[in-house]
């Protein structure tokens, strides 16, 4: 894609762009601020217009002035130019609407009538309303064949949930113009995955049982439940984090190479690897899973409330706010590797990443007190600094030493490898690929459908023990048992931080 100078949007090939949820939390966190800094980049094409809906009684200009609010929230100073808020702003419109009422949709159809643009439905908003929402927008005559639909996570609660969602939504649109965004797949270091894999023999040919031991992914949110606790007590760390982001990062690890980099080529291969994905039973649920809760604890030397503290909480919430998970992908490829993944609020770090931990040589000639150390890793870290890093063995310098192993990293940190290069939100591509018509960054059903399918089989042999989650202070790595999991195998989680 050519780049274009910055404040000189392009011409044509623009979108009329209606937001369900416009006054919602991930829309002024985060969609807003992602189209404003892709106009500013000069990516918006110059004809591209806005249209917010939500339920508050706002004209155009109030609206404007809520949203140049949330940007100043959200943007850094250096980034707020006038001249681009000013053409951002310009773009922007507002309706007020019900979204679960037929009436009222015909606004829409308005705004939209005689434009030469597609049009494009986000829906930022709960997943139940998304059935109703399509079949409002169809019956008032808003859609044609080119109208594209957005759906955030999660859909639905479980499989059957899911698949009531995704019916109706496909009742509507063909899965050709469906956008199921899971926004860990716009994040760089994610892209830099499929590029580290499948551009470089030099790891194309170690990617597999034979070479590599076991798998970490940590997803750590500093985070607690940020006023979201009705939605997110229904959910826990479970649909919340791991139906969606974490096993979509399993997929990109453990997919075997794509024809090519179409979407389907791309969501075929991750499919396989959600169908070998080990089930899980009564018998390894002890073993192989860990539930967490947070209690009271201090994170970054500030004292926070326990998750039952929360605004809003119910004291006898069993909910979990963290999982470990040791599983394994069935096939040739991994047979044998297990795939550790852990993610919970609350945790002293913001830290995602994912830790691939090459096996020792066949035969080991240095030092025997350093055994342990003679092995690769590769750490890809998504957040918060993003970059890859390669932990590799040399001889300790200096003349005393003798042939003492070293680790060390051959490291790519992006920001100072290209210091020039602002690193986009995950939501600027996904916006931008969507515009384009591209869908291998999105999700497609019978991903959704199969990550599922898996975590439903954990929730059932959960619910055959009833057990409540194990506590951990706020400000810890999760419960020991967390720990332990991972240590009786003769494993660490990583932890050069
Ligand atoms: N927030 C986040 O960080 C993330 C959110 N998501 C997903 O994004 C979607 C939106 O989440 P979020 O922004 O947090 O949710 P919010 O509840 O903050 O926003 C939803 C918005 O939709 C409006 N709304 C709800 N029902 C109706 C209705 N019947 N008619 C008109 N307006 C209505 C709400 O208006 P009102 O205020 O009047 O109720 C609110 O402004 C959800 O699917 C969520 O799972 C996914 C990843 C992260
Ligand atoms: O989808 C979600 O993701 C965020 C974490 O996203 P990140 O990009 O900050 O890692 C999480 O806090 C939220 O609960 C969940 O719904």
């Amino acid at each position: 894609m050519t780049q274009q100078t910055r404040g000189m949007p392009t011409a044509g090939d623009g979108i009329d762009l209606a937001i369900f949820g416009a006054m919602g939390d991930l829309a002024r966190r985060k969609l807003f601020p992602a189209l404003y800094h892709l106009d500013r980049e000069g990516l918006l094409p110059a004809d591209t217009r806005l249209l917010g809906l939500a339920r508050r009684e706002l004209d155009a200009a109030a609206f404007r002035e809520e949203i140049e609010q949330a940007l100043a929230r959200q943007l850094r100073a250096e980034e707020q130019e006038r001249e681009a808020m000013a053409r951002f702003l310009a773009r922007l419109d507002y309706r007020r609407l019900d979204f679960a009422l037929p009436e009222g949709y015909a606004q829409i159809a308005d705004w939209h009538r005689g434009s030469s643009r597609p049009l494009v439905v986000y829906l930022s908003v709960a997943a139940r309303l998304y059935g109703d929402i399509c079949r409002h927008l169809e019956a008032a005559g808003c859609l044609d064949e080119r109208a594209r639909v957005v759906v955030e996570k999660p859909i639905g609660h479980d499989l059957a949930s899911s698949a009531a969602i995704n019916d109706a939504i496909g009742a509507v649109f063909p899965e050709s113009r469906i956008y199921r965004i899971d926004h860990y797949l716009g994040k760089e270091t994610v892209q830099n995955l499929i590029a580290l894999r499948f551009a470089n023999p030099l790891f194309g040919t170690q990617w597999n049982q034979n070479h590599i031991s076991h798998v970490e992914i940590t997803v750590a949110e500093q985070v607690g439940i940020e006023g979201r606790w009705g939605y997110f007590d229904e959910a826990g760390q479970l649909r919340d984090m791991v139906q969606n982001h974490l096993l979509q990062l399993v997929c990109l690890i453990a997919m075997d190479p794509p024809a090519n980099l179409d979407a389907d080529a791309i969501r075929d291969e991750k499919v396989k690897v959600l169908r070998a994905l080990r089930p899980f039973t009564e018998e390894r649920l002890g073993r192989d899973v860990v539930r967490g809760q947070y209690i009271t604890g201090t994170v970054h030397g500030q004292a926070v409330p326990g998750y039952l503290e929360e605004e809003g909480a119910n004291p006898g919430s069993h909910t979990e706010t963290f999982v470990a998970i040791r599983t394994g992908v069935e096939n040739w490829r991994w047979a044998g590797v297990p795939f550790y993944l852990r993610t919970g609020k609350r945790m002293p770090e913001k830290l995602s990443q994912i830790v691939i931990h090459f096996r020792q040589q066949p035969h080991y000639i240095f030092d025997p007190d350093q055994r342990d150390l003679a092995a690769n890793k590769l750490v890809i870290r998504l957040q918060p600094e993003e970059g890859i890093m390669l932990e590799v063995l040399t001889k300790d310098s200096g003349l005393d030493k003798g042939m003492r192993l070293r680790r060390g990293p051959l490291q790519l940190d992006f920001n100072s490898a290209f210091p020039k290069t602002r690193i986009p939100d995950a939501y600027e591509r996904l916006l931008l690929e969507v515009m384009k018509g591209r869908q291998y960054l999105f999700v497609r059903r019978d991903e959704v459908e199969h990550a599922w399918r898996w975590c439903d089989s954990l929730v059932a042999a959960w619910s055959e023990r009833a057990e409540p989650p194990r506590r951990y202070p706020a400000g810890s790595w999760g419960p020991v048992a967390s720990i332990a999991m991972i240590t009786q195998d003769g494993r660490s989680w990583y932890e050069d931080y």
